[in-house]
């Protein structure tokens, strides 16, 4: 039967994501980078790739017994957007993401681990589903990943991020001719007084909670903007940021049984 462009799905597989409804659980990971999918198999236990098509990678293990599905979401909002509706469309019930950030504040220094309360909304893509307001996780899911990360005794704190859709000079950074209008946003960063700023935690906490999933998102510090830092060896903090999320995804699966 030919597809529909309203609602181009064929059957039970959607026109992006690499994956069939029924493959992946209620709870997914959902991280930026598709690197990252592969660097969940070294945590999730009897890990599947499921596939990967464009920035979409997804795959599925075990953590404690209980199934949790990995999908990144490339970067920004758009391909969030995309991921988030054909992720609530496959029977996924719970997002979180795990991201990385560039903290603004200079004691929170690269490695941290912060957990999203807020998120300041700079995408295009958000403001179709919450047109105003900062966006905020599912109140159990951010609780669930402070409780993870305390009972993994890995530090980590409450964070406001901004979402931009632009990682250069949407986050201050200077490019030849550009270098003043680069300070000037970084000042007007830092003077809105959010903790840092990553491309997706506002669409996914937006749109996520807009169609029906509960969200969640825990980002480590890659980069500090006050301090110049970066984490050349980023790769202990990313493997954290999934430990914290699995950990918190039994500890949601817990509440639902
Ligand atoms: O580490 P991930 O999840 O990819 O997230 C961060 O890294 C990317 C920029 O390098 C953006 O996607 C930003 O939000
Ligand atoms: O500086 C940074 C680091 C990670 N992610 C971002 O969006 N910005």
């Amino acid at each position: 039967m030919a597809r529909r462009a309203a609602d181009p799905w064929d059957g039970d597989r959607p026109p992006h994501l690499p994956c069939r409804r029924g493959e992946l659980p209620e709870i997914c990971l959902l991280p930026g980078d598709p690197a990252r999918v592969d660097l969940a198999a070294e945590v999730l236990s009897s890990f599947r790739v499921l596939g990967q098509n464009r920035e979409f990678r997804a795959g599925t293990g075990l953590f404690d017994g209980v199934e949790i599905g990995v999908c990144s979401s490339g970067i920004g909002g758009p391909s969030t957007e995309i991921a988030l509706v054909e992720l609530a469309g496959l029977g996924v019930r719970t997002v979180i993401r795990i991201g990385g950030m560039g903290a603004m504040r200079p004691e929170i220094e690269p490695g941290t681990l912060g957990i999203v309360r807020r998120a300041r909304r700079e995408s295009g893509a958000a403001r179709h589903y919450l047109p105003d307001g900062d966006a905020v996780p599912t109140p159990a899911v951010a609780e669930a990943l402070a409780t993870a990360a305390r009972q993994l005794a890995r530090p980590s704190r409450p964070i406001t991020v901004l979402s931009t859709d632009s990682y250069y000079l949407g986050q201050g950074r200077p490019l030849p001719r550009w270098e003043d209008r680069a300070a000037e946003r970084i000042r007007e960063v830092e003077r809105s007084g959010v903790d840092g700023m990553d491309m997706e935690a506002e669409t996914v906490l937006a749109v996520g909670r807009a169609v029906g999933l509960s969200v969640g998102a825990v980002l480590a510090v890659h980069a500090n903007r006050a301090t110049d830092a970066w984490l050349e060896d980023y790769r202990d903090p990313q493997l954290d940021v999934v430990r914290v999320a699995a950990t918190a995804a039994t500890i949601l699966a817990g509440q639902a049984s």
